[in-house]
């Protein structure tokens, strides 16, 4: 079979723009499509826009509660449109970095429009502006993301409702924001709004940040009620309705919490509606497309990336395994993910992060042949002197090891670097290039000076020639 490309990635969020660049970069002749906008969901409607309205509703609370330093506090002023400008404004600012034209630049060969499976090998593409073209490859990479889960909810139909793909088209504060799930999103929002000057109402399952430390969630859970926010555990939304212009919504238990607007933040389901996954013969479930731990589906020459299949939904997870593609396509290294070092942060104040296990997951693996450790802030200087002493790191060791660590506090996830470099046991540049690191955060900077530095060891003529004689014998 005669191939239009060496390699077709499939969606351009951080995972396929990492693919297909990588494998560009290197010379092989990728083919990126992409059916909405470049960058997927961290650019548009997830990690950008939310941290922009973080930010800002941080500096709104800092004005309130600026009396404890010798300023005097004061109600801030929220013009939510200029918010709304804010959040607009960071996502074309960094619009460019994921652009087609700087994929085209880089070598890719980006088409716009839907992609679906015509064969093992050959995808038709619906294109945005009309037509079709069929293209092909002898490895195709599914990288199509994930979107809002709605979970079913008696008369959800008929009550108007937000999700992360809408919730940035506000230009008006609401009122009082009832907030469906007690993950990263809900809580995030919960208090953003709240310290924007909404009144907000939170309705979950279990305790809210369920993935994280018992105890850092605990500190951050109560920081968030005694800034007002009400939170519900074990509230699973049964029905909802609407009476006038209130929405009422009803949990399992009977209880009734009202409010002006509604934010569901439920967890995830796959993209792969429409890519005719059949056609290829590739297996998925409800959680996503199945893959091996090289990401090989079980067509073993079409991997599967990102939020598109099961396990961790976060933007670096999704860079992390673009990156093994390029090892895995390009050069032909098989690649397995390794996910003991992977970190997260949720971006609440304070900052809640985790890299490894948390104690909870490493009593479960390793019983009592673990130790933890606890430094709180409240003797930490630069914490006293910047009155943020609420938190701690805590690390969890199996023997001389460290094998997790947890931080919960100011810029927590700014410091959990030199703990993923611990628990990989990686200290050099090289080491540290690849390194995860969480997105967004300060310490991608360390990440990216440190790839700079051996950039000519990954990219240079002799890997070039490997990969071009790689491509030439698989076309
Ligand atoms: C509100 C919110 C905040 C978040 N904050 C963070 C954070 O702070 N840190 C973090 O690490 N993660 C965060 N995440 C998670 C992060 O955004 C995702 O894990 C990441 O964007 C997934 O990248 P991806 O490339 O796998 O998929 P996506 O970004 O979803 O990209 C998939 C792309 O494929 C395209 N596509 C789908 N089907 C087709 C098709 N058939 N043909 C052509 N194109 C197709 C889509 O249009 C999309 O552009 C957040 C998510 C949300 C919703
Ligand atoms: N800072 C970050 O890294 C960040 C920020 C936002 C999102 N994300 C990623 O995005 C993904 C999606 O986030 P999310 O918060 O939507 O999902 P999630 O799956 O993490 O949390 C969903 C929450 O909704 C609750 N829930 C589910 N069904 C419910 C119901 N019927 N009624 C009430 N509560 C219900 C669950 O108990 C859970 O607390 C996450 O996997 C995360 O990795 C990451």
């Amino acid at each position: 079979m005669t191939y239009t490309h060496d390699i077709i990635v499939l969606g351009a969020g951080s995972a396929g723009l990492t693919a297909a660049g990588g494998c560009a970069m290197l010379g092989l002749n990728a083919a990126l499509v992409e059916r909405g906008e470049m960058g997927g969901d961290c650019l548009n409607t997830g990690c950008v826009p939310s941290k922009a309205i973080i930010a800002a509703a941080h500096r709104a609370h800092d004005m309130r509660t600026a009396d404890k330093y010798g300023i005097k506090g004061t109600k801030p002023t929220v013009n939510f449109q200029s918010v709304h400008d804010h959040i607009h404004a960071a996502i074309a600012t960094i619009a460019p970095e994921d652009s087609q034209e700087r994929f085209e630049e880089m070598g890719v060969d980006v088409i716009r429009g839907n992609a679906s499976f015509a064969g093992p090998k050959s995808i038709t593409v619906a294109l945005n502006d009309g037509g079709t073209c069929e293209i092909s490859a002898p490895r195709i990479v599914i990288a199509t993301g994930s979107r809002p889960f709605v979970p079913p909810i008696q008369g959800i139909e008929n009550v108007p409702f937000m999700t992360n793909e809408d919730i940035w088209n506000l230009t008006e504060l609401p009122e009082h924001l009832i907030v469906l799930g007690g993950g990263p999103i809900g809580m995030e929002m919960a208090q953003s709004f709240k310290r924007l000057g909404s009144d907000v109402t939170v309705a979950t399952v279990g305790r809210p940040f369920p993935k994280d430390d018992d105890e850092a969630a605990e500190i951050v859970i109560e920081r968030l009620r005694s800034e007002g926010i009400v939170i519900n555990k074990n509230a699973r939304a049964q029905s909802v309705r609407m009476e006038d212009k209130t929405i009422i919504l009803t949990t399992d238990s009977g209880e009734e919490i009202t409010g002006s607007h509604l934010l569901i933040a439920t967890g995830r389901e796959v993209n792969f509606d429409g890519l005719n996954l059949e056609k290829a013969g590739v297996k998925y479930g409800k959680a996503g497309i199945e893959v091996d731990a090289r990401r090989r589906t079980n067509q073993k020459h079409i991997y599967a990336i990102g939020d598109c299949r099961p396990g961790p939904h976060f933007t670096h997870a999704s860079g992390y395994e673009g990156s093994n593609i390029v090892l895995e396509v390009a050069f032909g290294l098989p690649t397995k993910v390794n996910y003991k070092a992977l970190p997260w942060v949720t971006y609440v104040d304070p900052e809640l992060a985790q890299v490894g296990l948390t104690e909870k997951a490493a009593r479960e693996k390793y019983g009592d042949k673990i130790t933890v450790w606890r430094e709180d802030f409240s003797h930490n200087d630069r914490a006293i002197t910047e009155l943020e002493t609420t938190g701690f790191v805590k690390i969890v060791k199996k023997g001389g090891k460290v094998i997790g660590a947890t931080i919960v506090g100011a810029h927590a996830g700014d410091m959990l670097l030199p703990w993923s470099m611990a628990i990989a046991g990686k200290s050099n540049t090289f080491g540290m290039a690849s390194l995860i690191v969480p997105y967004p955060n300060r310490a991608e900077h360390s990440k990216a000076a440190a790839f700079a530095s051996d950039e000519a060891k990954v990219f240079n003529k002799w890997t070039k020639g490997w990969a071009a004689f790689l491509a030439k014998l698989r076309r």
